[in-house]
């Protein structure tokens, strides 16, 4: 089966430093894939490397069998690919329905049309309109992104990410800054809206992890510790040493490391 995402030695430096040297990894489709690793391991940079925000120095990267190492964000997105942003992308004074509109006009192409037809348009109505009670916010839809809560607007994020309808989803730490009760929603938010889709997430908590994920990929120092089901991945003795440490989940997981 060809891989929904494909990474091939995959080299990547800025200037002198070198941040990857030779990153291979596949993820099928329908994997819900974890990417996780010491800070400055190079996470964001790999996925800004998948999304076209920055071009590798050298390897290819294949979605679903198509070479897009260097292409264009819109070009990536274009071939199934769809990602949150670490940092908050809202458009903060609009609101939720706005936000989840514009990701979904750019989805339906209807952002390019000069006239629209009326059926469309009530479909991507009702389609935000579904989202937004997926996020738990059917309620609160028409508040301005700016007076909505920090864990309200994570959701919208990745609504957006979600509306888009891509195949391959890539989550930069969706619930950074969670605390336990809004994680847990996460954990089955994500799971719900990726159904059926491939997801490669980088998180840090480690509960978020183990619970989401089919696989992990361990980054350290440039290069790929380990990668493999989540028990194989809490057995390795080279993963412990390199990321876990003390912190290995033993059994039911919970530490953010
Ligand atoms: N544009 C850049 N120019 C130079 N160095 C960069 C640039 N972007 C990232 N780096 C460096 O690349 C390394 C990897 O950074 P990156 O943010 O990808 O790590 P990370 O694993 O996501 O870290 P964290 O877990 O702290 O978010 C770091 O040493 C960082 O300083």
């Amino acid at each position: 089966m060809t891989p929904a995402l494909q990474l091939t030695d995959l080299c990547k430096s800025f200037g002198p430093t070198r941040i990857f040297d030779g990153v291979s990894l596949s993820v099928a489709p329908g994997e819900r894939h974890a990417v996780i690793g010491p800070n400055g391991a190079g996470k964001s940079t790999l996925f800004h490397l998948i999304s076209g925000r920055l071009s590798p120095s050298s390897g290819s990267i294949r979605l679903f069998g198509r070479d897009v190492a260097g292409a264009p964000p819109a070009r990536i997105f274009a071939s199934g690919l769809a990602r949150n942003f670490q940092i908050n992308s809202l458009f903060a004074t609009l609101s939720a329905r706005e936000n989840l509109r514009c990701a979904a006009l750019i989805e339906t192409g209807h952002h390019r049309a000069l006239w629209r037809r009326a059926a469309g348009i009530r479909d991507l109505a009702d389609k935000v309109t579904e989202m937004l009670d997926r996020i738990g916010l059917g309620r609160r839809g028409d508040i301005p992104c700016d007076q909505l809560s920090y864990s309200e607007q994570r959701a919208i994020e990745i609504g957006m990410a979600a509306i888009s309808g891509r195949q391959v989803v890539l989550l930069d730490e969706p619930t950074a800054g969670m605390n336990h009760a809004e994680t847990d929603r996460f954990i089955d938010l994500i799971r719900g809206l990726t159904e059926g889709r491939t997801l490669m997430v980088v998180e840090h908590d480690m509960g978020v992890v183990f619970s989401l994920a089919d696989r992990i990929t361990v980054l350290a120092a440039g290069k790929v510790v380990a990668s493999g089901a989540p028990d194989e991945i809490r057995g390795n003795n080279e993963v412990r040493e390199a990321y876990l440490g003390q912190h290995a989940p033993a059994g039911k997981e919970g530490a953010e490391c």
